[in-house]
């Protein structure tokens, strides 16, 4: 079938909104044993108390965060004495940003000026929390980078102990956690781990089925009707099963929407859906790159320098760090174990004893990020710094 072509000024999008990352959708299906389960986390609050700390896991993209937004969204509506606090602690991964944050959301602005202690910013929390009678509900969504950066046991603390140092504060917490093996209980203190003492709602990986049920609504909901035939949807249900990852699969949908756009077409070809995934399918690692510091940056490119083959035995790569600058094997080590959790590299033990280990760059990696001119390269591509 040929299409017809677009007048210069038409757009095949309804509203280009829905397929913002942020957007929350209208329809949440696949989840309503997740959301029961969080809404029973919640039902104290009716009753003035505060919620079942609870631990959201899955991998990414399978509704974590969207679950606590809708029921974030709910609560407010029903209960006045609580206040949901969203920190995406991938941006804000020191005590002092969380608590800037939840200030943030409580009063409007970011704590004051520079240098205020964090406990000054503390008792301005808990103080406002208590005078209201209100509870403090805080999601700390991808709460491993809080780990990652040694802070998770302290911000955790800080805020269930909140009624301790505060009399009249209480604080509930919600925790997203994309790692799948993460175990709490020896990454926390037992202290903090009995204060947390958490029920763990699990995500599932979407099947193909209802990959493509979602991509379906999206595609009714932001597009014009027939833009998305059938079986192009199916290929776009498949392609996102395949790299397991429903934003990709929503990145792709909206690029192939603008490809054809672009050439005034009608309809989304399966030639647009390759081209599109060709991109969108290093959507995490273009992000998970942008979020890197300059030591892990550097870690970084002295594996991609060392690897000829796939794999690059760690010192090897420490070796090759120190021709270009100085770094602590120690330092050197915690920013491999960030690169691995970021899924840019897997690291795989070859001792039974010490620290070596074989480093394997992830796919997508060295097509986002060349040894030279990194940095460039994901920009010139459209890949963000953040999602
Ligand atoms: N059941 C669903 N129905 C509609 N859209 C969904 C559904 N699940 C996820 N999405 C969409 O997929 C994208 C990713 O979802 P979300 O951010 O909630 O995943 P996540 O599990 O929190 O991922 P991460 O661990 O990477 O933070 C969002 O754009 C969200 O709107």
């Amino acid at each position: 079938m040929t299409s017809t072509p677009l007048m210069a000024d038409q757009t095949l999008f309804r509203d280009a909104r829905i397929f913002d990352f942020d957007h929350l959708p209208e329809t949440f299906h696949y989840r309503d044993a997740q959301v029961r389960d969080l809404a029973f986390a919640f039902r104290p609050c009716l009753h003035g108390s505060t919620p079942l700390n609870t631990i959201l896991r899955g991998v990414p993209g399978t509704g974590k965060t969207t679950a606590v937004r809708r029921i974030f969204a709910e609560v407010g509506e029903v209960c006045e004495t609580v206040v949901p606090v969203l920190v995406p602690c991938q941006a804000h991964c020191t005590p002092y940003a969380v608590f800037s944050q939840i200030y943030l959301a409580l009063f409007g602005q970011s704590p004051p000026g520079t240098g205020v202690p964090l406990r000054r910013v503390m008792a301005r929390i808990a103080g406002d929390i208590a005078a209201r009678g209100a509870v403090l509900v805080v999601c700390l969504d991808d709460a491993g980078h809080l780990l990652h950066a040694g802070v998770l046991d302290e911000v955790l603390a800080s805020l269930l102990r909140i009624h301790e140092g505060y009399p009249g504060a209480r604080a509930g917490v919600l925790l997203t956690l994309s790692d799948v093996d993460l175990d709490l209980s020896t990454a926390l203190t037992p202290s903090t781990l009995s204060v947390l003492h958490a029920s763990e709602v699990f995500f599932p990986p979407y099947s193909r089925q209802e990959i493509r049920g979602i991509l379906a609504d999206r595609v009714r909901a932001g597009l014009y009707p027939g833009v998305v035939p059938p079986a192009i949807l199916d290929l776009m249900a498949e392609r996102t099963d395949a790299c397991g990852d429903l934003r990709v699969g929503l990145d792709m949908v909206r690029r192939a929407a603008l490809a054809a756009e672009m050439e005034a077409r009608t309809t989304v070809t399966a030639e647009d859906v390759h081209a599109a995934y060709a991109v969108s399918r290093h959507l995490q690692v273009g992000a998970a790159l942008g979020s890197l510091n300059e030591g892990e940056r550097a870690v970084l490119d002295a594996v991609l320098a060392s690897a000829e083959d796939e794999a690059v035995i760690s010192a090897e790569a420490y070796t090759r760090l120190l021709e270009r600058r100085q770094m602590s094997y120690t330092a050197f080590h915690d920013h491999l174990r960030k690169l691995e959790f970021l899924r840019l590299v897997d690291l795989v033990k070859v001792r039974r004893k010490g620290r070596a280990r074989a480093v394997l760059v992830r796919d997508g990696v060295e097509e986002v990020m060349p040894v030279r001119g990194a940095g460039v390269a994901e920009e010139e591509r459209g890949y963000g710094g953040g999602r």
